[in-house]
């Protein structure tokens, strides 16, 4: 069996392409680094590191790769292949679609019935695969379409691992922590499909999906914000501060409370998972930068992501929202030179004003009583880490209290 899969980083060599090797799958990386590529084509294997005490050691082998930019051999691939998945980010996808298009096109040129081919794209996020279906279909034509959705299925997942930013002498080395889990739902497949060994396979992917989104993702991010504002440069720090532990706890009460509505989860077995995942993201075994973690913040700020989309739905269900509207504000006070979005974000507060960015970006109105809220938030935190070394809130504070004064009656 053959897969391709886009995006030889962190999570794709970490958990991807050892989850697929050991399924069986001779496993064809897509990339852009020219030294990954050519190692991993060069010795057809790799090493993982489990950030355990004992740091065990496996190894990953029936790999090979293919540069991105070598679209009819990527697509030659494509067309021979069982599965092709991502990891390449959200905002990514649009960028390898043409690619993948084009190789559905020589796939169903080969034969009037092509055996099924799932494209599951493993990315963080709600619909990831269904996003990049739809990129990909704008590269087809409508015949070419409708002989696509006969044989070719796009299964949203939800896959978990911690894998942080990390540097090898060996290139292709990835360090992982222990913890694993990849969950993939069975109305999202079609024809007789292989089931992947090491997916799961459940009837409603929504329930695994929003549990791990608005629980790892939301108190990762929450950690990582409230860390950043407190001069901490890695998740393992942040973890060991009482306040920000408790901080972060706080905040996934508050969107467990809003899971165990939703999806009528046992209260004490979230709480037992909650736990479990704070525990993940305080592994001493590895350091987790908080500028990974942080990464893109406008993506993780967006409406249907994992602070707005629990912080409106907890409000709505009439629950406590008071962890995530300071995880929001924190999120919204992130500053990093090298994180596009992070510099957009700012730039964006400093020209338009936080109240519609509040607005725009986050998709809170002005009426929505949130909106106030995080506002109101937003400026104690500034006023609170104004002295902060290096955080540059004096400008921001000052044109706040300044705003606040002549809007005071
Ligand atoms: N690292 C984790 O802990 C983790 C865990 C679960 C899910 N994820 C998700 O997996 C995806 C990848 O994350 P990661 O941590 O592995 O990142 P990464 O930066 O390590 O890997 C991303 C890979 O995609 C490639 N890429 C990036 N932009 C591209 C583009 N425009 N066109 C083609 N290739 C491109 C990069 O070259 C890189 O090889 C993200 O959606 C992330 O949210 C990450
Ligand atoms: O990858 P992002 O930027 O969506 O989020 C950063 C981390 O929270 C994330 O990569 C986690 O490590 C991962 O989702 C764990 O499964």
């Amino acid at each position: 069996m053959k897969a391709v899969h886009f995006g030889a980083g962190n999570i794709g060599r970490g958990f991807i392409g050892p989850v697929l090797s050991r399924s069986g799958y001779k496993v064809c990386f897509v990339g852009r680094n020219k030294r990954k590529i050519a190692e991993l084509q060069k010795r057809g294997q790799y090493p993982v590191t489990l950030a355990n005490e004992n740091r065990d050691k496996f190894i990953v082998d029936n790999v090979t790769a293919i540069n991105l930019n070598d679209t009819e051999k990527v697509a030659e691939a494509i067309a021979d292949a069982e599965l092709v998945t991502t990891a390449v980010g959200v905002s990514a996808l649009k960028d390898i679609a043409g690619t993948i298009a084009r190789g559905i096109e020589l796939r169903l040129s080969r034969s009037s019935k092509p055996q099924p081919l799932h494209i599951i794209a493993c990315e963080n996020g709600i619909g990831g695969s269904q996003r990049l279906r739809k990129s990909v279909y704008r590269h087809l034509r409508p015949d070419v379409i409708k002989q696509a959705e006969r044989s070719v299925a796009f299964p949203n997942t939800m896959v978990d691992r911690i894998v942080p930013v990390q540097k090898h002498a060996d290139p292709l080395e990835v360090m992982v922590e222990p913890f694993s889990e990849w969950i993939v739902p069975r109305s999202g497949m079609i024809g007789d499909y292989n089931e992947i060994q090491g997916v799961r396979y459940v009837d409603s992917l929504d329930p695994y999906l929003e549990r791990k989104l608005f629980t790892v993702n939301t108190g990762h991010c929450s950690a990582a914000y409230f860390g950043y504002l407190e001069g901490y440069t890695t998740l393992q720090e942040a973890m060991a501060d009482p306040g920000i532990r408790a901080r972060v706890y706080g905040v996934l009460k508050e969107t467990g409370a809003m899971l165990v509505r939703l999806h009528g989860f046992d209260p004490s077995q979230h709480d037992k998972y909650i736990k479990k995942m704070m525990e993940r993201f305080a592994n001493r075994n590895f350091k987790d930068k908080v500028s990974r973690v942080a990464r893109s913040p406008l993506r993780k700020l967006s409406p249907n992501e994992r602070l707005i989309r629990p912080a409106l739905k907890a409000h709505e269900l009439g629950l406590e929202t008071s962890h995530l509207v300071s995880a929001i504000a924190s999120a919204l006070l992130y500053e990093n030179q090298d994180d596009p979005e992070a510099v957009s974000l700012q730039m964006a507060i400093r020209s338009s004003g936080i109240e519609q960015v509040l607005s725009e970006e986050l998709g809170i109105p002005a009426e929505h009583p949130l909106h106030s809220r995080i506002l109101e938030e937003y400026f104690n935190t500034c006023i609170q880490y104004k002295h902060k070394a290096g955080l540059g809130f004096e400008a921001i504070a000052d044109s706040l209290s300044k705003a606040a004064i002549s809007d005071s009656p």
